[in-house]
């Protein structure tokens, strides 16, 4: 069913200086397809879901759901079914596990299934670390036991509705308590919880398997658990990262191109921080248009001060733009500080643009200062993590030469065909080895 496997190493070989035109259509976002794909596991009827990204994460997952016992087949390219009959808390592969950072998203459904799953530590990115620990607090207060005997052991002998603070708004945590609360009994509150795009998609998806969840896109949840849950179909919405990457790469390329059903509803901050950049976009209905002959000067704050970007919890800016955010910056005129609060090596992809010509002074793990334009020049670079690798590859399309980017199935974990998708809009990238 992978579409790579695990050990394959591919490359892109990009030449830079190609500007882009067209239309594309961002995917669906991976980070709601994974926790809908293991909340599909929630009911024992059939599950349709469709614009699911055929990314590597989501493949690993669905490896992981059927290791359960659950059937799962791709009807099209981006549709998948999950029929998850009867499920067993069986021993999950520590290597698939340790791929993807979802395979903890099995939490809150195993225990409402089973009362009990065993989950080697999760993966997922390399941005620091990665703290599972308002999972632990979240479903101990939901009434299952935790332990930690190399792998995670969950067990309950009933979940029930809890009054729960998040110490963090974690969001794959909020998504393991919603997953939970809709199957205990009772009445769950989540507070300061997350509310991202993805954590309001699982909400509806739960809705329409009939859960009864209030307070979707806040801080604050209430769930009134409990309720029979069916089989149902759901549209994955558009991945509001992928659309913040084909911003920055329109820009930095001096491309006009148009982003179809790009969810504009979630793309408020991001929007924001771009004009920040002199990166204006037009919305027409869903579509998001991006201009070509972009102002790209940074606006200074009042006074003539250093402006900043900064990640935070949503609704404000995604912390999984902020790469794309740093290398669109080389390429305006001005200065800006970009600060990166979540993860302690997110920010350490930069000595590679730096190679590349780009004007950046790393000052701690989470600040770097960009002072740009800066002209680039084709390198050999590594991509460490999904949007560092689309960070250079953006770099590399906008730099004089060719580049390579080593490891793109790091890329190609969150971003689906992209090589492809980009070249229909004139860009110049092969993919090693070509697609089978
Ligand atoms: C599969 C999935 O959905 N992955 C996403 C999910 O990961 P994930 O759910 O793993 O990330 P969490 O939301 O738990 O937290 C990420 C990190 O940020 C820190 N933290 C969190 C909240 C906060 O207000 N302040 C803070 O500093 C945490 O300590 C942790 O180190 O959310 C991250 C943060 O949006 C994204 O980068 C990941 O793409
Ligand atoms: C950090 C990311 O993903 P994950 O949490 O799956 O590692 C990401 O999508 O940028």
């Amino acid at each position: 069913m992978g579409q790579t496997q695990p050990s394959e190493r591919i490359k892109y070989v990009v030449e830079g200086g190609h500007a882009l035109k067209g239309e594309i259509e961002p995917s669906g976002n991976k980070n709601a397809a994974l926790p809908i794909i293991a909340a599909a596991l929630l009911t024992s009827e059939r599950v349709e879901l469709t614009n699911v990204p055929r990314i590597r994460d989501v493949e690993a997952l669905v490896e992981l759901i059927q290791t359960v016992g659950a059937k799962a087949r791709w009807t099209g390219q981006n549709a998948l079914e999950i029929e998850a009959r009867e499920i067993r808390p069986a021993d999950l592969d520590p290597v698939l596990c340790s791929r993807i950072r979802a395979s903890i998203l099995l939490a809150g459904p195993m225990l409402a299934r089973c009362g009990e799953v065993t989950l080697p530590p999760p993966g997922g990115d390399v941005i620091g670390r990665r703290r599972v620990d308002t999972h632990f607090l979240v479903l101990q207060q939901l009434g299952a036991e935790v332990h930690l005997n190399g792998a995670y052991e969950f067990r309950t002998s009933g979940l029930a509705g809890a009054d729960v603070f998040f110490d963090e708004p974690s969001v794959t945590a909020t998504e393991n308590a919603l997953c939970a609360a809709v199957a205990a009994t009772g009445t769950t509150i989540l507070r300061n919880c997350a509310s991202e795009p993805h954590v309001q998609d699982l909400a509806r998806f739960l809705i329409a398997m009939g859960a009864r969840i209030e307070g979707i896109g806040t801080n604050t949840m209430v769930i009134h658990g409990g309720t029979a849950l069916s089989g149902t179909r759901h549209r994955i919405g558009p991945d509001h990262i992928e659309v913040g990457s084909l911003i920055g790469l329109a820009a930095v390329t001096r491309s006009e191109i148009t982003i179809r059903n790009a969810g504009v509803e979630h793309l408020r901050s991001t929007l924001m921080n771009f004009e920040r950049l002199g990166i204006r976009c037009r919305i027409e209905g869903d579509d998001l248009v991006v201009p070509a002959g972009q102002e790209m000067k940074i606006k200074p704050d009042f006074g003539g001060h250093v402006p900043k970007i900064e990640d935070q919890p949503w609704p404000a800016f995604p912390a999984d733009t902020m790469s794309i955010a740093i290398v669109t910056a080389t390429q305006c005129e001005g200065m800006v500080l970009l600060f990166e609060k979540m993860f302690e090596s997110r920010m350490f992809f930069v000595d590679k643009l730096i190679a590349m010509g780009a004007r950046i002074v790393l000052c701690d793990p989470h600040r770097a200062v960009v002072s740009g334009p800066a002209k680039l020049t084709g390198a050999r670079v590594e991509s460490p993590d999904i949007r560092a690798g689309m960070a250079m590859l953006i770099a590399a399309m906008c730099a004089e030469g060719t580049s390579t980017i080593e490891n793109a199935q790091q890329i190609e974990r969150g971003y689906e065909r992209i090589d492809e998708r980009l070249n229909a809009l004139g860009a110049r990238i092969t993919r090693i080895p070509p697609r089978g």
